[in-house]
């Protein structure tokens, strides 16, 4: 700290907040600690009595808070992101379109093993939407060493922190199983739910083949959709223990390639994961249709971004795979399936 004249301050940083009082109409800070003086504050500064003030000396090495900001989120911002104008030493990340929030989690927290830096961001793989706060990157003295910024330009020098990964729209059929709908003993409900859903993240879901608990019938409808073009199958039911539950077996016989059977999710024990080719099929099982928030919510993002999901993606999701089944669910703004 330093006091200096204020006609030597323009270029200095403010160590303070200075109060500016008119009677009966204002009082508050008309500088703000951290504020970079500037020619024209000077005449301001002399008129609220200040021909000295306290101000920080910024060295050769050092970096102002709003500089460091802008240059912390510059290099751990990556596609799909814009920044907030730096405000006392912080940016906000926003999202440039609806799509996966995606963190780098390793180098998450290397950047915030060093001092000084804060780099809050909202859970990894969560749906976003264009225009959400995606993180929070804030510089915590009014001045930061040049070289700890360096440290955080390099580690990020080939690989992107925080981004946001577009939503492909995808192709959709769905391939509804259960004898009972089939034969029209009950109404399809699980159908129109699975629907509503992948389509409010912008996916088209072009045909709806209803067909009764047969292998032979289940394989077939796999092919005629893949056939038509479809990217993502969705097959509805059968996905438990009873003799009648065959749909596990007949995207195996369909020749798919299993990823997993099961996931460490509640509610979504019994999804089935698996790829005919470049096709994804999720096997969804009854708790889909009867609760808001399941393993499809959780399945979804990653699917659409066109991640591979494998064995190990799955088995992540036991930390925080218990929904709690809140009142009002707030889903995604929750620890459902962060692995915390
Ligand atoms: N012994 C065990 N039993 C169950 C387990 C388990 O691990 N061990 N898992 C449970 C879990 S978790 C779930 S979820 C369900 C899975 O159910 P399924 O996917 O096999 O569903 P279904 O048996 O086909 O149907 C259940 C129920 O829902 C009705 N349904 C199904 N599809 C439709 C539709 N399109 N429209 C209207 N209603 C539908 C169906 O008629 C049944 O009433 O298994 C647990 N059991
Ligand atoms: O697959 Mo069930 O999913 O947990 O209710």
């Amino acid at each position: 700290m330093q006091t200096i004249r204020v006609e030597d301050a323009v270029g200095t940083v403010l160590c303070h907040d200075l109060t500016k009082i008119v009677p009966g109409k204002t009082k508050g800070p008309a500088f703000k600690k951290g504020q970079v003086i500037t020619e024209k504050d000077i005449p301001e500064l002399l008129n609220m009595g200040k021909s000295h003030i306290y101000v920080w000396e910024v060295k050769k090495d050092q970096v102002h808070e709003d500089d460091a900001a802008i240059r912390l989120s510059r290099a751990l911002g990556g596609q799909g992101i814009s920044f907030t104008e730096p405000k006392e030493g912080k940016v906000s990340l926003i999202a440039d379109f609806n799509g996966m929030c995606t963190i780098n989690e390793d180098l998450l927290v290397q950047v915030n093993m060093i001092e000084d830096m804060v780099v809050a961001t909202r859970s990894n793989r969560r749906p976003v939407i264009k225009g959400d706060i995606i993180a929070g990157i804030r510089v915590v003295p009014l001045v930061i060493d040049e070289n700890k910024l360096q440290m955080v330009e390099h580690l990020s020098k080939e690989q992107e922190t925080i981004r946001v990964k577009p939503f492909h729209s995808l192709k959709v059929g769905i391939i509804t199983t259960g004898s009972e709908v089939y034969s029209g003993r009950i109404e399809d409900k699980f159908g129109p739910v699975v629907k509503e859903k992948i389509e409010s993240y912008g996916c088209e879901v072009f045909k709806q083949i209803i067909v009764p608990d047969d292998v032979e019938q289940i394989s077939a409808a796999i092919h005629s959709l893949k056939a038509e073009g479809a990217e993502l199958i969705l097959t509805t039911g059968g996905m438990s223990v009873d003799p009648d539950d065959v749909t596990p077996r007949s995207v195996r016989e369909a020749g798919a390639e299993i990823v997993t059977y099961g996931a460490p999710v509640l509610p979504g024990a019994m999804l089935m994961v698996a790829y005919l080719e470049d096709v994804t099929i999720l096997g969804l099982p009854g708790c889909v249709m009867y609760h808001k928030t399941t393993i499809f919510d959780l399945m979804i993002p990653l699917v659409l971004v066109g991640e591979r999901i494998d064995k190990a993606m799955v088995a992540k999701l036991g930390l925080g795979g218990l929904c709690l089944n809140c009142k009002v669910c707030s889903y995604p703004v929750c620890t459902f399936g962060t692995g915390a």
